[in-house]
């Protein structure tokens, strides 16, 4: 029965998960064949740039240049002369690297020329490898694409080195590093191979189950396993919006009734004039949206109108588009001005925003709130006049700057929530792709019934698993390659 059930293993395993060379597509990877070259470093002036090749005849392009000496060791950085292979024209003294595949970056044969990085120079030595037969220019992300489709990285591990590129705050270097890491591409591995462990169980069955002679507990195990990885499945997706929030930042609105200086707030936080600050009240009309940096967690923070009644037409549009991005709001920075919180603007403010969302009441959303009470420096000495029903507030002055430790340390809490901690627990999903396979996954596997029918429950188990195919992108298609790698620039 053993060796029947590793013939199925076998079988089941010839799915789009088997573990052979990770070929990411059907189709080759553009121009593979070819040998491209790029600037890697970034554009203009700077110390050093760095250009590379890479393909078949990266070894002929390093001679060229370097010619009359020969190919320096492998992966050993060499200073060379380098020179203008038609005219013999010197071009830079440079550091050059040499790397044979397969143990490159992309695992074609590479090079790569460390030279002063002025423009004339950088110019010179891409057209000089322009002119070398079987080059052309790399386009965008080209380099990673080939590593990928040379096995070097999973699509997961690209967009983990995607996003490493793009990362601006410690936390989304942390998450993207993980990623790089292959951490989340492991664990759909590890999930895959569960269900293809299931599948040749079911199809064991299938095939000899009546004959009475398999090894009893086989459906019983698959059955199990199964339910167990609809568990991790399920917790996984409950933290779904939490990488993505982290990869794109958290929605972060300011709102609260005119004149309580929310953009004041906004400018505090994003150190620069993003709004206009003035004490007139119904200052700020539309939305303003800036990135900023927020305890270390990336943040979308909206300035938003005044929200009052009875005003013309364009300042109660105004309080219409705040109202609206309210609504999308993962966490609400609510202000009032301390020393007015007995104002009827306040009154309603409080009422119909504040402790609605703090009781959970407003709707069936989660989303945060950290109500700040600002001008404290206007109160007397004994603190604001408090209202009974007031929920638990931060005192700020954003005239003097007091309360905004206090104020980041709380925004650093609430984001952390929001996004989760990247340094600890399981990978997180940082795309909408990944959770839709995941989901994907999970809803295949609720039409996992073998009592009912064998046949269907196998058929169930093999669509799971080509979700998670498609994640990591070992069953991918060339639509889904051209998205990832158009993230990239060109030189990666
Ligand atoms: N004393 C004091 N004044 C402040 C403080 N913060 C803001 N202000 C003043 O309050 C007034 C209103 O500030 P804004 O930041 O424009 O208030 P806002 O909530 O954006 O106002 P609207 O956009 O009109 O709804 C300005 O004159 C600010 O200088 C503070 O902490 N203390
Ligand atoms: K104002
Ligand atoms: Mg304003």
């Amino acid at each position: 029965m053993w060796r029947g059930l590793w013939t199925l293993v076998a079988r089941a395993a010839r799915g789009p998960l088997r573990p052979c060379t990770r070929q990411g597509s059907s189709a080759p990877a553009p121009g593979s064949g070819s040998t491209i070259f790029a600037l890697s470093s970034g554009q203009g002036r700077c110390g050093i740039a760095v250009i590379r090749t890479s393909g078949p005849a990266s070894g002929q392009a390093l001679r060229s240049l370097t010619a009359p000496r020969d190919l320096p060791p492998a992966r050993k950085a060499c200073l060379r002369l380098l020179r203008d292979p038609l005219s013999a024209e010197p071009l830079d003294r440079a550091l050059v690297l040499w790397f044979p595949g397969p143990q490159s970056f992309t695992g074609e044969d590479c090079a790569e020329f460390h030279v002063h990085g002025g423009p004339a120079v950088v110019s010179g030595v891409l057209q000089a490898l322009g002119s070398v037969p079987g080059l052309r220019p790399a386009e965008a992300g080209e380099f990673t694409r080939r590593a990928f489709a040379h096995g070097k990285l999973s699509l997961t591990e690209v967009e983990g080195l995607a996003d490493l590129i793009h990362a601006e705050t410690e936390a989304q270097r942390r998450q993207a590093l993980r990623q790089l890491d292959g951490e989340l591409g492991h664990l759909c591995q590890g999930w895959a191979e569960t269900l293809t462990r299931a599948l040749a169980h079911v199809e064991a069955y299938i095939d000899f189950g009546e004959d009475d002679n398999l090894e009893e507990g086989v459906l019983d195990q698959a059955n199990s396993e199964v339910r167990e990885l609809e568990v991790a499945l399920g917790a996984h997706l409950r933290d779904a919006r939490r990488g993505q929030r982290l990869r794109s930042g958290a929605h972060v609105v300011v709102a609260g009734p005119p004149n309580a200086g929310k953009s004041s707030l906004v400018n505090l936080l994003s150190r620069k004039p993003v709004s206009i600050v003035s004490p007139e009240p119904g200052t700020t009309r539309d939305v303003l949206e800036t990135p900023v940096d927020l305890a270390g967690f990336p943040a979308l923070l909206s300035d938003t109108a005044g929200l009052r009644e009875g005003v013309g037409p364009v300042e109660q549009e105004g309080v219409r588009r705040a109202q609206k991005r309210l609504e999308q709001a993962d966490l609400i920075l609510a202000v009032l001005d301390a020393s007015d919180l007995t104002s009827s603007s306040s009154h309603d403010f409080l009422h119909t925003v504040v402790i609605p969302t703090v009781t959970g009441s407003a709707s069936a959303s989660s989303q945060r709130l950290l109500l700040v009470l600002n001008k404290s420096d206007l109160l007397p000495s004994q603190g604001p006049d408090l209202h009974p029903d007031l929920p638990r507030y931060l005192l700020l002055s954003c005239l003097t700057g007091e309360g905004l430790d206090g104020l980041l340390e709380a925004l650093r809490k609430e984001l952390a929530a929001l996004c989760g901690d990247p340094s600890t627990g399981p990978p997180l999903l940082t795309r909408a792709r990944h959770q839709h396979h995941l989901q994907g996954c999970l809803d295949a596997l609720g039409h996992y019934k073998p009592a009912k029918d064998l046949a269907l429950a196998a058929e169930a188990l093999r669509v799971a698993r080509g979700h998670l195919a498609r994640l990591t992108g070992r069953g991918g298609t060339e639509e889904i390659l051209d998205i990832i790698f158009r993230d990239f620039c060109v030189g990666k």
